[in-house]
């Protein structure tokens, strides 16, 4: 496996938004390789650095933002070190991002056809109009819409149908990679269903890789065969899906996420939350940073920010996994 090319690696990537009460560090120093033909989930409370992440691997950070450290390699390019031109080019091409919000991501004064079409003409300058719609129709079925709302504009469609668009839009060019920010939250439970069984079937066929961007523990490990655990900026644990489910041991930020998912008895529905909130991440907490809402913390992790460590199956960040987590 390790002497394939990755279809996106990141090295020590940091990345830090330059605020009034100063430097937030939403992205602390995290390290990933995704390989073809797999979807990586990356799940966090919010704030915990998630979209960040994602718009730094599309070069599509904010302003006041910057990758402090660390390079960003997308088959083996490194996204920093594109020209503009390049990169507009290596966009949707290479990578291709599916946001949270269709209707953002959707210009509403265009037709669905014309937008799709715009993708093709703007990267392919001796593709015909006529073969652009082609396509353009093509992808619609892919995704399961009646290729006559071709002629429909963003507000005629339903947030599910939007949503397929947008998914339509980002694979159009067959990226290698494509990442999704939560792109089922604003949908009921159902729509969100049949089009999460829409992304598996593409990706099946398509082979791209996925960095499939979450707060919801149990769909991801559900869709992805490989899972980053997120917490103020870093990777506290990444492992395949089936440990993290079939294990009783973890981090115990973590645990505290399964402990989270919401449990059916007889006439209940119980959550646990994790006591306490994310930190400050202009002023982290000293050791590890989720230390004041553990409940294993000792003085070790008052004081010493644990290291990366690949332990069994899993890469952990925690001074105490092997005493108390089994
Ligand atoms: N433009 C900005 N300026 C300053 N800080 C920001 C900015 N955007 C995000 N942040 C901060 O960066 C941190 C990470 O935010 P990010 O949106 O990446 O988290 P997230 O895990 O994606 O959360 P969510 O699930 O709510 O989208 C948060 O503390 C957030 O307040």
């Amino acid at each position: 496996m390790e002497d394939r090319q990755p279809v996106l690696e990141l090295q020590n990537v940091s990345v830090g938004y330059d605020s009034p009460a100063g430097m937030v560090q939403a992205v602390n120093d995290v390290s990933l390789k995704i390989y073809e033909n797999t979807i990586v989930g990356l799940i966090g409370e919010s704030g915990s650095g998630k979209s960040t992440l994602g718009n730094a691997i599309m070069h599509l950070l904010k302003n006041n933002a910057v990758l402090t450290s660390g390079t960003i390699k997308v088959m083996g390019r490194d996204v920093y070190s594109l020209t503009k031109n390049e990169l507009r080019q290596f966009r949707w091409s290479q990578m291709a991002m599916v946001f949270q919000s269709a209707m953002n991501a959707l210009n509403p004064v265009l037709t669905v056809e014309d937008q799709i079409v715009d993708v093709f003409l703007s990267h392919d300058k001796r593709m015909s109009k006529q073969a652009a719609k082609k396509r353009a129709r093509e992808l619609l079925e892919i995704v399961s819409i009646d290729p006559a709302h071709l002629k429909s504009y963003p507000h005629e469609l339903s947030g599910g149908m939007r949503q397929r668009v947008v998914i339509a839009i980002a694979i159009a060019l067959d990226p290698k990679l494509v990442i999704m920010d939560e792109p089922t939250t604003a949908l009921d439970v159902v729509v969100q269903r049949s089009i999460l069984d829409k992304i598996k079937e593409i990706q099946k066929i398509k082979k791209f890789a996925i960095l499939f961007i979450s707060h919801d523990f149990s769909l991801v490990s559900e869709l992805a065969s490989k899972v980053a655990i997120m917490y103020a900026g870093r990777f506290i644990e990444v492992t395949d899906s089936q440990s993290l489910m079939a294990s009783k041991a973890h981090h115990p930020y973590t645990e505290g996420l399964i402990r989270a998912i919401p449990h059916l008895t007889a006439d209940e529905v119980t959550i646990e939350g994790i006591p306490g909130n994310p930190p400050n991440l202009v002023e982290l907490p000293t050791g590890c940073a989720y230390h004041p809402r553990c409940r294993y913390a000792n003085d070790l992790c008052k004081r010493v920010r644990p290291e990366i460590r690949h332990v069994e199956n899993r890469d952990i960040e925690c001074h105490l996994y092997e005493t108390v987590q089994k």
